[in-house]
């Protein structure tokens, strides 16, 4: 299969009528093939997408001691704000801010469970007074996003042979799972600075999908040769991405691709972009399924050129339940949190104590 050179975009209503075979058939090549994909004319209104994107970067302008006061150290939970640049990829500091948020059930670890049922849990809100309005439009889009990838997942079962219901086991009660959300403000290149708004990695979940906020691009994904291919915003469109539990747990059907953020030139204004990532129940251990493909669909998987010019980032859904797995990669890459949390994770991935600003050892 010759590398791609553009990110397929395709039209979800196509899914709803008489061309569903087309959608489906889309759908297969750019999972199989691609890692990455656009969906438009989904189900998510465009009065609500606008909304959402006028309101995104407003938590950003509130006062410094506001942000950090919610900051993600504070949340057994990874949730809240982090500081621009603090979070790092491959040992380079992302010239990003963040904010991350969820709906999720309330927090049911107790004493003597398993120390990843402490993962999911409330997110930290700004004061509505603050923010008018902004933690119910933030509610009712991600419950929008929720039942599109529902559907989404549905499809995405299908156009690989298997039944519509074949992810049920893993994405369990609804209600009963957490969903990670969060806006990102990636700052204009600084005269001599890093131009890394995210730097290269997988993605760890089943699907993400991501909403530029902005019109800068800067979104790139890989492809098998190295070279790194545009993911342009367009109007109303969704960027969906395989993870790396969705690889595992297809036996390496569904492609997860690297990719990476570049920090907006300078001149052209922040850029904002929401990535949301879809849960999967915690104690399930992804490696223990085996999915009854068709064989015309591994045929696919083998006949794909599976090089990977970045080195897979390791994620344990191999070896580990989902829970964990999730855990120790919220752990890697906020050193912050896991210090203050999960003192015991935290001795064991950073066992030359905390790394310096703008370093880490994944
Ligand atoms: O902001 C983007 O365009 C990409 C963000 C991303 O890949 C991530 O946060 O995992
Ligand atoms: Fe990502």
């Amino acid at each position: 299969m010759a590398a791609f050179h553009t990110i397929p975009v395709i039209d979800y209503s196509l899914s709803q009528g008489p061309q569903k075979q087309l959608f489906l058939s889309q759908l297969r090549h750019a999972i199989i093939n691609v890692g990455f994909l656009q969906l438009k004319n989904s189900t998510v209104p465009s009065s609500l997408i606008a909304r959402v994107k006028a309101r995104a970067p407003e938590f950003f302008d509130l006062p410094q001691s506001k942000k950090d006061q919610i900051n993600i150290a504070n949340s057994p939970h990874f949730m809240g704000y982090s500081g621009f640049a603090t979070e790092v990829t491959k040992g380079k500091a992302d010239q990003r801010e963040q904010f991350d948020l969820c709906i999720s059930p309330p927090c049911q670890y107790r004493e003597g469970d398993p120390i990843y049922k402490k993962l999911w849990g409330p997110a930290q809100w700004p004061d509505e007074a603050d923010l008018p309005g902004f933690r119910d439009l933030m509610t009712e889009y991600y419950g929008e996003l929720l039942k599109l990838s529902a559907n989404f997942m549905r499809l995405l079962c299908e156009s690989l042979g298997l039944p519509p219901n074949a992810f049920d086991p893993f994405l369990g009660d609804p209600s009963q799972i957490s969903h990670r959300g969060k806006i990102a403000k990636y700052h204009a290149i600084a005269p001599g600075s890093s131009n890394q708004g995210v730097g290269a990695h997988y993605d760890p979940d089943f699907l993400n999908i991501l909403l530029q906020v902005t019109d800068q691009g800067g979104l790139q994904a890989q492809n098998h040769k190295g070279e790194w291919i545009p993911v342009p915003p367009l109007k109303d469109t969704f960027v969906i991405n395989i993870g790396r539990g969705l690889e595992a747990v297809t036996k390496n059907v569904a492609l997860a691709t690297s990719h990476r953020a570049l920090s907006p030139p300078k001149g052209t204004g922040p850029r904002y972009s929401m990535p949301f990532s879809q849960g999967l129940r915690q104690e399930i251990k992804l490696s223990d399924y085996d999915l009854d493909f068709p064989r015309e669909i591994l045929a696919l998987r083998d006949t794909r050129n599976d090089g990977r010019a970045d080195p897979a980032s390791y994620y344990e859904f191999e070896t580990e339940c989902g829970g964990m797995a999730n855990l120790v990669g919220r752990v890697k890459s906020h050193p912050e949190v896991a210090v203050r949390h999960y003192p015991e994770l935290f001795a064991k991935y950073f066992p030359d104590g905390m790394p310096a600003k703008g370093s880490s050892p994944y």
